[in-house]
């Protein structure tokens, strides 16, 4: 199965990815890796890693029309590795309803929240914020909304009293490269389907 995974920072989640395809036991094949952050610590991964890399950059303060550009731009960015599957893992742009149903192929992402608590950019800090006990992490299926694709797999992570978001956050993506490696595995061997 071929894939291509956005990132736009550290790209842990990717490493694992990385590894795993390295060590053999996942049958993918990282066809890009790309960002909308240029020369983030994702693609430095990448490239150390000799896989092909690409950024497509956003402004934080882009008008509407030149996000409607970007999200061309990336889309024609991603399709050119001809992916079967698009991962997006601390992937923090919403990406457009053009941008999905152009790109043709199924997308799954990453959340460090038990969806639907705790949607958006921010998962970790509104979980401790909240004060809830119990958060965790969500694979789904990115539609056109904001964390409302169907979801694959959850898993949970209690908050202990001393957590910082930096330490919560931590824990949790341990359990998100889990569910991450279990969801490619399955979709890699035909025993999920995604519409
Ligand atoms: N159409 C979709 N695109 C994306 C989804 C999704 O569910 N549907 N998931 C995100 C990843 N994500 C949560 O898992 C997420 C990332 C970022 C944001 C967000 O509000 N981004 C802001 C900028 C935030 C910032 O710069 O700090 C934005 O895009 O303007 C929400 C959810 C991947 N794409
Ligand atoms: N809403 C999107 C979001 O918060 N994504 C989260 O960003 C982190 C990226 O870590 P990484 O860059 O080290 O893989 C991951 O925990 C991912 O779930």
């Amino acid at each position: 199965m071929r894939i291509v995974v956005l990132v736009s920072g550290s790209g842990s989640n990717l490493q694992a990815i990385i590894d795993a395809v390295t060590a053999g036991p996942l049958p993918v094949e990282i066809a890009a890796v790309g960002s909308d952050v240029p020369g983030c610590k994702g693609l430095q991964r990448a490239e150390g890693a000799g896989i092909t890399t690409f950024a497509v950059p956003l402004q934080k303060c882009a008008s509407p029309e030149e996000r409607s550009e970007w999200n061309r731009q990336l889309c024609a960015a991603v399709q050119e590795h001809a992916p079967d599957l698009l991962v997006t893992s601390g992937f923090m742009r919403i990406l457009s309803e053009e941008f999905l149903t152009s790109l043709g192929v199924p997308i799954i992402n990453t959340h460090p929240a038990l969806l639907p608590s705790f949607p958006g950019a921010h998962g970790v800090r509104d979980a401790l914020r909240h004060g809830v006990k119990v958060t965790g992490c969500t694979v789904h299926q990115v539609d056109a909304g904001v964390d409302t694709g169907p979801i694959i797999a959850q898993a949970a992570v209690e908050i202990t009293e001393d957590d910082t978001e930096d330490s919560l956050h931590e824990r949790i993506k341990v359990q998100e490269r889990r569910l991450l490696l279990e969801t490619l595995e399955r979709l890699a061997a035909g025993r999920l389907q995604l519409s």
